[in-house]
């Protein structure tokens, strides 16, 4: 069934969402939630759906059932299309246009007036660090140059929602720094921003909101204080492991991992939910009369729940 949802003021609603080729559904069943005005990270694993969703959310794929909503109207609505930007990761480029001639080119193709290009190009050019570079022809840019021109037309026709794909990947650290900044700014500006990115740290900086996908379909998707805010993962280094203290631990958290390759070495990872249960363990650790050698509670990351979610067996609906 295709009815379409009511607008919910959402940026993107998506509901049960699946795509099936050659009998496999690569999407099945993904529903997702972007609020307006947020940077929303979408990650996962290679060959999780995610490009397959953002291209229905593009309203360049048709979905095999479910909905998807964007800006409060269908993807595949021309007047919903012209309130999109979006930076494909492996874009081709007319490497015969110049820089200006590119974004005249899809400014047009956007509908955008050509006096309004006139002001609006060097502005973009500015905002992604080519000012001054515009008469360059593209054969000319080098890979970095060209990610910064793809997003200058991703900003071009002053989007309300970007799709961003993997906007980092041909950049140097400052070339990092400064697509952090743009995508601030826009937030600032109240434009969402839908970022797909395998740079986690960068994601953990700059998302407000993130969701993670394997199989297509959605593990976990939540605010960064609702994913990261409740768990303090540590490692115990142990000389031996005595009987019963698993249980106890287990008791205090979630025992998320032991190793015991080494003689005479034992190591356990273990998820707090709270800093102030941390005596308690080693008391635990104590009383078991095995020898502590260290204890390292770390701040939480993206990319430890993300390798954590991705040995997750089971795949269950969030
Ligand atoms: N047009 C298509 N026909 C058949 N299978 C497809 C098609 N497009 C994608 N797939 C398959 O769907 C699965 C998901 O692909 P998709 O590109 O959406 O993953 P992804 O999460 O974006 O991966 P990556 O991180 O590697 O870019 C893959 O197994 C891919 O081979």
């Amino acid at each position: 069934m295709n009815t379409q949802p009511s607008d919910t003021g959402a940026a993107i609603e998506t509901r049960d969402l699946r795509k099936v080729y050659r009998g496999r559904a690569v999407v099945d069943g993904l529903s997702l939630h972007v609020p307006r005005g947020e940077v929303f990270g979408f990650l996962g694993p290679n060959g999780a759906g995610k490009s397959t969703t953002v291209k229905m959310l593009l309203g360049l794929v048709l979905p095999s059932s479910g909905v998807a909503q964007v800006l409060g109207g269908r993807p595949s609505d021309p007047r919903v299309r012209a309130r999109l930007g979006f930076l494909p990761e492996q874009f081709r480029f007319q490497t015969w246009m110049t820089a200006e001639e590119f974004l005249r080119f899809h400014g047009r193709l956007a509908g955008v007036p050509d006096p309004e290009l006139r002001v609006r190009i060097p502005q973009v050019l500015e905002t992604v660090g080519l000012g001054g570079r515009g008469r360059e022809t593209l054969s000319g840019y080098s890979k970095g140059m060209l990610q910064r021109c793809g997003l200058a037309g991703a900003l071009l026709a002053h989007p309300e929602l970007v799709f961003l794909d993997e906007p980092t990947s041909a950049l140097d650290p400052i070339g990092r720094v400064e697509v952090r900044e743009i995508i601030e700014g826009l937030r600032a500006q109240g434009v969402s921003v839908f970022l797909n990115s395998h740079l986690l740290s960068e994601v953990e900086q700059v998302c407000d909101r993130v969701a993670f996908v394997k199989a297509g379909r959605v593990l976990m998707q939540g605010s960064m204080r609702e994913l990261l805010g409740g768990v303090v993962p540590v490692t115990l280094r142990l000389g031996t492991l005595p009987a019963g203290l698993l249980d106890t631990l287990a008791r205090l958290g979630e025992v998320r991992h032991t190793d015991l390759q080494i003689p005479g070495r034992a190591e356990v990872e273990l998820w707090l939910a709270q800093e102030d249960q941390l005596p308690a363990v080693a008391d635990a650790v104590h009383a078991s009369g095995a020898q502590l050698y260290a204890m390292t509670p770390r701040r939480p990351d993206l990319e430890t729940l993300f390798l954590e979610l991705n040995e997750t067996p089971e795949v269950s609906h969030a």
